[in-house]
């Protein structure tokens, strides 16, 4: 895939057209419950509905987090079918948090569910995990760049425990996560305003000293609200050109509900936030 059609390229004009940030549809059994909705597979769908009506038709990009929808079965997968045709349908672009990483014969069979256009479940990207090697990860980076889809890879992880793994150093002294970030570049190289493979690094992880500079591709920030990140640390995770990096609210958004206009202007407050951020100046 090339041009406009390519993940890389369709993300930027979202990101332009209505700003940087992703809205998380994380239906946590708390949050059904402090919307009033049964912790059931109709709760879940009356409080993704909500969600995507609400929001599907202003948010650059819409994560639903896989967890919340496999907890309730074939009942929460077809939940989340229809949020991505709604979702698609309102000029989102969806990205699948589903961290899959896997031996490459079954990286290849989640490159199909996710990433095949003839599949259901096909989104414009997904979250994949590189912790079996970066290059299990290539049928699912394959069939994202043939596909005009995108892979964001973890790398520096919101969670506390993650720099045990991430930070720890390899033969060469780079870390794990530097040499996720260096695979990426590789990828992305010479592709322009923006690669197709992005990686995840967290609004927590503070100055950790890795280098994105070469990256090409788009950062998803999660760790944002409810782990206690804010915008204003973006630039000690980041530097001052943050005009690559998504970042990712979910709770801070959807305890807002099930309020519709409370939802929107939570996600217009914080969008203002991320543009005076992120957005490069001039
Ligand atoms: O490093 C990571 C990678 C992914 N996540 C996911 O993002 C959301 C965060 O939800 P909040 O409610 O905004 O905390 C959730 O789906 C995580 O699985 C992350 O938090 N950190």
């Amino acid at each position: 895939m090339s041009g406009d059609g390519r993940f890389g390229a369709r993300l930027r004009a979202a990101m332009d057209a209505r700003g940087p940030l992703c809205v998380g549809i994380d239906p946590h059994p708390g949050l059904l419950s402090a919307w009033g909705l049964p912790d059931s597979p109709s709760g879940l769908e009356r409080f993704t509905r909500t969600v995507v009506d609400a929001l599907g038709d202003r948010a650059a990009v819409v994560k639903p987090q896989s967890a919340f929808f496999e907890r309730f079965g074939s009942q929460g997968i077809a939940v989340l079918e229809s949020a991505i045709r709604q979702l698609s349908e309102s000029g989102a672009l969806v990205l699948l948090d589903v961290k899959r990483g896997d031996i490459g014969s079954t990286a290849a069979a989640y490159a199909d569910a996710y990433l095949d256009p003839a599949s259901p479940l096909r989104v414009d990207a997904i979250t994949a995990s590189p912790f079996l090697g970066f290059g299990s990860l290539t049928p699912m980076i394959e069939k994202a760049v043939e596909t005009g889809a995108g892979v964001f890879v973890l790398a520096l992880t919101s969670n506390p425990e993650g720099p045990a793994v991430q930070h720890a150093k390899t033969a060469d002294g780079r870390t794990v996560a530097q040499t996720i970030i260096d695979e990426v570049s590789q990828v992305n190289a010479g592709v322009s305003p923006l690669g197709d493979v992005g990686v995840v690094v967290g609004a927590t992880i503070g100055e950790t000293g890795h280098d994105m500079s070469s990256l090409g591709g788009p950062v998803l920030v999660p760790g944002l609200g409810a782990q206690g990140g804010r915008t204003e640390d973006l630039r000690a995770v980041f530097g001052d050109d943050l005009s690559f990096v998504l970042p990712s609210y979910s709770r801070e958004i959807l305890s807002q509900g099930p309020s519709v206009a409370r939802l929107r202007d939570s996600l217009d407050r914080l969008m203002d936030a991320c543009r005076r951020t992120v957005q490069p100046i001039g």
